[in-house]
């Protein structure tokens, strides 16, 4: 069972755009001590879609290899051969799941997003996430994710970003023993655990770790817990939330580890305060 606090990790770059992996090591150690559950690399706050297949690769074999941590890999493709090339990789270097998202671009119905889905889990036996984003791509139904699971085993769990409360609701009547639902935005995560949310999807943990101590603190003491999301996470939330997303979560992370790090177009510094 898929339970706790996911890191969606930045993908670091140089002063040239170009992935940076000493700032990535820089990254990964800073995870392992805020004590995150899973990393999450080449998600949206990873900008996958910037990356060519074979870069993408290489940063999963960098954080596999640099990391010791259960991994989450954004398989994200609206190529189903992209799609299967990234899971059989990720598999094949001891990646624990796969993350993926309904493809893009051309506007699908529900049952053409089962049938993408149904592709992939009939020739993957790697555990997957179902990953609703609709701000970014097409939209997974809970009916939709609901079918999936029935037919496939490997599908366990769901991550929803939509910010959408009824339609996260109908994603937890799916939790089961082996079936989790991830909220993926942080200042959610409270209400979702009070919800009976298997843990959070959250980037902030790049540089932050208010969200790992509201986790914990959620066992033990909820009004603790809610005192970090009203006066952490969600001053935080709102400060990222005024810029084009991700670039300031880029900007936070170079600043707070004062790294000289850059930008691939369309992505640019922000020029956040901190
Ligand atoms: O990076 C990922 O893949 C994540 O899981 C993090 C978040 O779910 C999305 O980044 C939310 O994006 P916004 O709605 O723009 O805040």
């Amino acid at each position: 069972m898929y339970k706790g606090i996911v890191c969606p990790m930045i993908t670091p770059l140089d002063a040239h755009g170009n992935i940076d992996y000493n700032a990535t090591n820089i990254l990964i150690k800073y995870l392992e001590g805020i004590n995150v559950d899973y990393l999450f690399p080449m998600g949206s706050t990873g900008v996958f879609p910037y990356f060519t297949l074979k870069e993408r690769k290489d940063f999963l074999k960098f954080v596999r290899e640099n990391s010791k941590k259960p991994i989450m890999a954004g398989v994200g493709s609206s190529s189903i051969n992209e799609v299967n090339e990234l899971m059989k990789f990720s598999m094949d270097i001891g990646i624990e799941a796969a993350v993926l998202m309904p493809p893009y671009y051309i506007k699908l119905n529900q049952e053409a997003i089962y049938h993408y889905y149904k592709e992939i889990l009939s020739s993957n036996d790697m555990d997957l996430l179902i990953y609703n984003i609709p701000q970014f791509t097409n939209k997974i139904d809970p009916e939709t994710v609901k079918n999936l699971k029935s037919e496939f085993s490997s599908v366990k769990g769901v991550k929803d970003s939509s910010a959408d409360i009824r339609g996260f609701m109908e994603m937890l009547s799916l939790s089961d023993d082996d079936f989790a639902v991830f909220q993926g935005q942080d200042d959610l995560l409270f209400t979702s655990l009070e919800l009976g949310a298997s843990g959070g999807v959250c980037g902030t943990t790049n540089f932050s770790d208010g969200i790992v101590r509201l986790y914990h603190e959620y066992k033990n003491n909820r009004e603790m817990a809610l005192k970090i999301e009203k006066n952490d996470v969600i001053p935080l939330m709102k400060k990222l939330g005024k810029y084009q997303f991700p670039n300031a979560y880029y900007e936070y992370f170079y600043k707070k580890n004062n790294i000289n790090g850059g930008y691939r177009p369309p992505m640019y510094r922000v020029g956040i305060e901190i």
